[in-house]
Formats: C-alpha cells, sequence, structure tokens
C-alpha cells in the first residue's frame, strides 16, 4: 500500500505533500498538546468500557501521534519508559502518511507498537482507503472512529486536490469520526509553500490559484464541517504560537462513545 513518492531529484525542500523529513523540529508536538487540556479523553468518553479509536492523518513520522497519546493517556513523557500496563486496551491508534518512508521512520522509533498503528497511504485513494481503514475498523468489530486528528494538513489536500478535495476530505473524516481535532493551517502558509516550490523551480500547485475557497481557513473548515458534514464545532482550544488553530468538532449524527 506505499504511496508513489518520488525523493529522487536535488529538490529535499520542495515536499509537496508537506512531506518534510525534520517536520517536528521545526513545529513540536508539545506547541500544538500543550493547548489540550489533561483529561480531555475522559471527558469526551466519559464510563468507555472498550478501546477508543483514533485515527491521525497525515501522521508524518509519528512524534506527534506519539506525544498525543500519551497526552490523551495521562502518561509521563519519556518514550524509554514502557507502556503501563492497560494501556493499550484504552486508546489504539491507526496513524498513516502518504510518504513510506516517514512511515519506516515512524515504525522504527515507535515506543508503543501495542497501541500505535503506523502505516503508508494516500488518504485520498479511496481504492487503498477503504480495504484499509475498513480491515482496521472490523479488528475491533466497529464502523467508525472515536476520534480523528488532522493537524496541518488540510493545505495539503487542498493545494494538491483543490477545493473539491478539500471539501471530499472533510466530509470522509466527518464520516468517519465521531470527534474530530483539526488544525487548519492559515492563509499565508498556503502563499509560502507556493513561494517554496516557485523559488525550486518547480511549477505551482496545480489548484493554488484557481482555489475559491481561500482566506480564513480555520473559519472556511468550521463552516463547512458545521454546514455541509454535520458536525458541530464543540471547542477552539486556543492558537498555536505559529498561529494555528486547535479546533474540535463532535458529529451530529453518530452515537456517542463508539457504539456503533
Ligand atoms: C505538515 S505535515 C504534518 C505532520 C503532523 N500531522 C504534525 O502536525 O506534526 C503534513 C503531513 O501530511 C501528509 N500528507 C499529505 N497529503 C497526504 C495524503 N493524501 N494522505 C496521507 N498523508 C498525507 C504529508 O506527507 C505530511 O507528513
Amino acid at each position: 500500500m506505499a504511496a508513489p513518492i518520488s525523493r529522487s531529484g536535488p529538490e529535499p525542500g520542495a515536499a509537496p505533500y508537506g512531506n518534510f523529513p525534520n517536520y517536528s523540529r521545526f513545529h513540536p508536538p508539545e506547541g500544538r498538546i500543550s493547548l489540550l487540556p489533561q483529561g480531555l479523553l475522559r471527558s469526551l468518553f466519559p464510563g468507555a468500557t472498550r478501546p477508543l479509536l483514533g485515527l491521525d492523518v497525515g501522521c508524518n513520522s509519528g512524534e506527534l501521534s506519539v506525544a498525543l497519546y500519551q497526552h490523551l493517556l495521562g502518561l509521563q513523557d519519556s518514550s524509554s519508559s514502557p507502556e503501563p500496563p492497560g494501556a493499550d486496551k484504552e486508546l489504539k491508534l491507526l496513524c498513516c502518511d502518504i510518504d513510506p518512508e516517514l512511515i519506516r521512520r515512524a515504525q522504527q522509533s515507535s515506543p508503543f507498537p501495542a497501541s500505535i498503528s503506523f502505516a503508508s497511504l494516500d488518504i485520498m485513494d479511496p481504492g487503498a482507503r477503504e480495504p484499509f481503514l475498513s480491515s482496521f475498523l472490523q479488528r475491533f468489530g466497529r464502523s467508525s472512529f472515536d476520534i480523528g486528528f488532522c493537524m496541518s494538513v488540510t493545505m495539503w489536500i487542498h493545494l494538491n486536490h483543490g477545493d473539491g478535495g478539500l471539501l471530499e476530505f472533510l466530509a470522509l473524516l466527518a464520516s468517519l469520526c465521531t470527534f474530530l481535532l483539526v488544525e487548519p493551517q492559515p492563509w499565508r502558509c498556503y502563499r509560502a509553500a507556493a513561494r517554496r516550490l516557485r523559488r525550486l523551480g518547480r511549477h505551482d500547485f496545480e489548484h493554488f490559484r484557481s482555489l475559491r475557497i481561500n482566506g480564513d481557513m480555520a473559519e472556511s473548515i468550521t463552516r463547512i464541517l458545521t454546514q455541509e458534514c454535520a458536525m458541530e464545532l464543540v471547542c477552539s482550544f486556543g492558537s498555536t504560537s505559529w498561529d494555528r488553530s486547535l479546533l474540535l468538532f463532535r458529529s451530529t449524527t453518530a452515537h456517542p462513545q463508539g457504539s456503533d
């Protein structure tokens, strides 16, 4: 299920999918994690009696996925300490990324292999996505995830797949997840990404100049999710130091606590 990524050529900085090899050095997980309240998972799923299922889309090399897992379960921030007994029964996290090399690194360094699975997947490829996601969900007798994470990914989907792709992506996440945490990139990041590509002598992103969804991206994504995807905004956890907001949505149609 490896996605077709070419790493040949003299342009390592281009990262056309946002597949930067050292992303977490520039945007460390702590900047996001510190905005999320302690005990968030328990407050969203009081009295959950079976493992909660999470989906992290665009996980890069996994640093944020691991930090989210630790934070949500209230584990000490130490990748060297073993997972406490029982933790793997509380939350199972499926993390995917289009870049197989990033996934290989995530797998190699994962401190919690029993609870966090990393896999190479282009989430926009229905032929690969559907069997992959349903086989994971079926293992737990489920048809949806309790919580999804879409952290600094919307811009890359939007630039590579256009307005239609962004709408399709958000509708997909809304249909798959009871709760959804989204960190949208603001519009100025789109300009910076396009500039970076031009400086490297590459063609513009195919869709950049024709995007009609533009401007205040947090507002647009909130509008799409709430008006077109049957979700409601539960909370905005504020903005990171690099001015990206963390928005939590809940499905208005899914049953609570993953009771599907
Ligand atoms: C900017 S990084 C964000 C990484 C991580 N979520 C974080 O916030 O620290 C965006 C990631 O999305 C991934 N990505 C982009 N398009 C994707 C797609 N169609 N399917 C899966 N992953 C994708 C990229 O490879 C990249 O690793």
